[in-house]
């Protein structure tokens, strides 16, 4: 039982210290493996398969439908993900990213590792934060940025004639964040609205235009090629910490599924220029436990590098969020302890999947 094959840095070889710490935190080098580790290998049990023909889908919402917003409201209670179309995002900027995300994860792998992410820290390269809560890597390498990518960017781009390719990479990745921000919290006040909530009852939840606060965290997703994907797992099941994740999924492959009670797990399939909504841990406190988060994995395969992006959402730094009056009951009991995006990652990074039940009141 080694894991030594996820070091490949020399550097890091030769520190103990250090090799102790990556020994955790980075990925393997996917393409120096003909076959999978054992670090790498799950048990089949754990990775049930996904239904061929789920008695429900995913709902695929098109958001210029008159009846988007009872849908939504729906989708929410229901499932906790759905897909939208007519989102009004640009398909040149989601295509960009996606093209600048396999620029970035084509790099050799140690010169991916010059930018990779501290153990405590949130960006940069590295293993799914969820990592150290299951007892077998995952066949997927991660990039996360808050605001501007460009320290990151010069770590792993270090020469002059990459200055151009550097620049053009933090310019995508910047846009994108300023533009899905704007998206995220239209969806926020189209679920909220629906519930039949003001943008008077949840201006809190939002950002003070113009001060400047970072909110969101932008993570690219890789998904390598494997040699035994029946085995393998993607990014293991989790709920995300946000209030909303805004997901883009690369149109040739699937690997995303959600899970569904009594029916098991259901694939999110790609739709052309769709985005997906995937309702985090901070929702379902906001709404009381009216809306759902979503419990999602991704599976890899044999023939398609997959690459995600993922745009989480949450509320500013020192917002506390705690279940919104107007949807708790005629007692107005509510469910949850106030509690800020902060303290809720810090509860979930040491308790993982107990986190939504320890805030619990
Ligand atoms: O790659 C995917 O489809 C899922 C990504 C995801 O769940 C995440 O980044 O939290
Ligand atoms: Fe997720």
């Amino acid at each position: 039982m080694s894991n030594n094959n996820s070091i490949s840095s020399k550097s890091f070889k030769t520190n103990p210290i250090h090799h102790h710490l990556t020994h955790e935190i980075i990925p393997l080098d996917f393409n120096s493996v003909p076959k999978l580790p054992d670090s790498h290998t799950w048990s089949t049990l754990t990775n049930s398969d996904p239904l061929n023909n789920p008695p429900e889908s995913v709902p695929v919402i098109d958001l210029f439908d008159p009846n988007a917003i009872s849908q939504v409201r729906r989708a929410c209670e229901r499932w906790g993900i759905f897909q939208v179309t007519n989102h009004g995002f640009p398909t040149d900027l989601l295509n960009e990213a996606e093209l600048q995300s396999r620029r970035l994860f084509s790099l050799p792998s140690d010169q991916k590792l010059r930018a990779v992410r501290s153990p405590e820290g949130l960006t940069g390269y590295g293993l799914a934060r969820i990592s150290s809560f299951f007892p077998k890597r995952m066949w997927s390498e991660g990039f996360s940025m808050v605001g501007s990518p460009a320290e990151h960017a010069r770590q792993l781009w270090q020469h002059d004639d990459d200055n151009d390719g550097r620049d053009y990479f933090c310019d995508v990745m910047e846009t994108y964040q300023k533009v899905m921000e704007g998206l995220a919290e239209e969806m926020v006040s189209l679920m909220l609205g629906s519930l039949g909530l003001t943008n008077k009852d949840t201006k809190w939840v939002k950002p003070k235009k113009g001060c400047g606060d970072a909110q969101g965290l932008l993570q690219l997703n890789s998904y390598p090629v494997c040699p035994d994907p029946t085995r393998a797992m993607g990014l293991a099941p989790h709920t995300d910490s946000s209030l909303l994740t805004l997901l883009y999924q690369s149109n040739s492959t699937s690997g995303l599924q959600v899970h569904r009670e009594g029916i098991g797990w259901v694939p999110v399939h790609p739709v052309n220029g769709a985005l997906v909504v995937n309702l985090g841990d901070l929702m379902h406190i906001l709404s009381n436990g009216r809306f759902k988060s979503a419990l999602h994995r991704a599976v890899v395969n044999e023939t398609h590098h997959r690459v995600s992006v993922a745009y989480f959402y949450g509320p500013p730094k020192d917002v506390k969020i705690s279940p919104l009056i107007q949807l708790t009951d005629y007692c107005h009991t509510s469910l949850y302890r106030p509690v800020t995006w902060k303290e809720y990652l810090d509860t979930k990074a040491t308790h993982f999947n107990r986190a939504l039940e320890l805030i619990k009141k």
